[in-house]
């Protein structure tokens, strides 16, 4: 049997975050989180991004996967928080694909440089 895909995983949890928005802060841990605010939703976002670096210097594996569903988790939140769906996210990389990031560079500064830029 096929796994469903992570785009419909993604979407799903999209789903369910925002059916707990506005939810009961005891009962659940993202109605919890919507309720502190913003600025909660974005500290937990930085803490979760710090964990996954000092779990990938670390270097081990099965950490490494657990701290980096926790930060897209929290992403989830962060991008609910600010009206962003995942499928907005995956469309701008999938917009991305086969373009290089060096060439994209370039470009952008060659632009900056013709506008008279620093
Ligand atoms: N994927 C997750 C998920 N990942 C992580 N977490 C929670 O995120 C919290 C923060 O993780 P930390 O490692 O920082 O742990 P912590 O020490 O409890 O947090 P702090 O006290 O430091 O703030 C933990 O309580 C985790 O249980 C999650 N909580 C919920 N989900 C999904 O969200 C759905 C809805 O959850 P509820 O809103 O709780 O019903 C669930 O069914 C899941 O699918």
């Amino acid at each position: 049997m096929s796994q469903p895909s992570s785009d419909d995983t993604l979407e799903r949890l999209a789903d369910v975050i925002a059916q707990r928005r506005g939810g009961d802060p005891d009962k659940s841990y993202v109605a919890r989180l919507f309720h502190k605010g913003r600025d909660s939703i974005l500290k937990k976002v930085g803490e979760e991004a710090t964990e996954l670096v000092i779990a990938a210097k670390g270097g081990e594996r099965q950490q490494v996967v657990y701290e980096a569903a926790d930060l897209w988790f929290h992403a989830l939140i962060a991008l609910a928080d600010a009206g962003v769906r995942p499928a907005e996210v995956l469309a701008e990389l999938r917009r991305r694909e086969g373009l290089s990031g060096l060439e994209e560079f370039a470009a952008r500064k060659a632009q900056a440089r013709e506008a008279g830029e620093p």
